[in-house]
């Protein structure tokens, strides 16, 4: 290992999300639009002749050192051995990606040269999205990458109002899986076009999450005051509010926080490197 040993691990954001059909294995095909904000896990790697693992952080207990857990399996997958320090800061089983995040950070940091994010996606379907951790328009069941027009500068604030969702039961509670794909423009003039198109699109989980964790309407609402643009990420039950600067994001976080102290609350800029 020669290269930096410390990864951040980005929440991974859809800021949309279309079910646009069904594989005849029975999984969603999706059309996505996948982001990732300046906050996440940690992975740190330290040289050993063995592989290992310790968690800390604000949602460990939500974790053990097993060998499911996806940083472990990662290392296996791409055969290395280290140390494994992993710090959880967001909250597990909420539609951030994070252990995804975690496995793609745990290849960045044990792997001079990057595998084929296609090929870890045996790892889980938002793995090779968080190889890169880049903004992308993302397909398929998560293997189709494409580039996307450059953003705007966007602060984002991500709340999670408590309640881990099961991925499995929210696909299940969806009425169809034929909705029209995303209609991506050529350039995003500035924040406030920005927004406008992504009101026109949507989260088609959101709904169906809403019925297993009632809870996401009440995030929803709460970042819907001040936000630009409101909408659940992934399976949920996570939100996002999208803000145009770090002023206003900040003063969001603390309103929410000051509201529901027992949500996860965090404010981040969005990655556009
Ligand atoms: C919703 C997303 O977060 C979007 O980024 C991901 O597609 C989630 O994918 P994932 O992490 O692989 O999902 P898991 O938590 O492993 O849940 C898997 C279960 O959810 C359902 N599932 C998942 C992804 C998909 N494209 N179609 C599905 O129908 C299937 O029942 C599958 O067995
Ligand atoms: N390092 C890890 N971090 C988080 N979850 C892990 C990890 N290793 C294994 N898991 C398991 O993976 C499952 C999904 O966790 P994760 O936090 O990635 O979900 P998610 O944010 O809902 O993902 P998605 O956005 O793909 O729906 C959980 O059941 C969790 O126990």
């Amino acid at each position: 290992m020669t290269h930096s040993n410390r990864h951040l691990a980005r929440a991974k954001i859809n800021l949309t999300l279309h079910v646009t059909g069904r594989r005849p294995d029975g999984l969603h095909l999706l059309d996505s639009l996948v982001v990732f904000a300046e906050v996440g896990d940690v992975i740190e790697v330290t040289p050993a002749a063995e592989v290992s693992l310790t968690i800390d952080g604000p949602f460990a207990q939500g974790l053990s050192v097993a060998p499911d857990n996806l940083v472990l399996r990662a290392a296996a997958h791409v055969g290395a051995v280290g140390a494994i320090r992993l710090t959880k800061v967001l909250p597990v089983s909420s539609g951030i990606g994070g252990g995804s995040a975690d496995a793609a950070a745990t290849v960045r940091a044990m792997v001079d040269t990057l595998p084929d994010a296609r090929s870890l996606q045996v790892l889980g379907a938002d793995v090779p999205v968080c190889l890169a951790s880049r903004t992308a328009r993302m397909r398929g069941i998560g293997e189709v990458l494409e580039a996307v027009p450059d953003l705007p500068p966007c602060w984002v604030v991500l709340v999670n109002p408590g309640v881990g969702v099961s991925t499995p039961a929210v696909f299940r509670a969806l009425e169809t899986a034929d909705n029209p794909p995303m209609e991506l423009p050529d350039s995003f003039a500035d924040f406030d076009g920005f927004t406008t198109w992504l009101g026109q699109q949507r989260n088609d989980l959101q709904e169906p999450a809403c019925q297993v964790a009632p809870v996401i309407r009440d995030a929803l609402t709460e970042l819907g005051r001040d936000a630009a643009l409101a909408r659940m990420s992934g399976s949920g039950a996570t939100c996002f509010g999208l803000y145009p600067n770090e002023a206003a994001a900040r003063r969001a976080a603390d309103r929410l926080r000051a509201g529901h102290p027992d949500w996860w609350v965090a404010a981040a800029p969005l990655r556009r490197d």
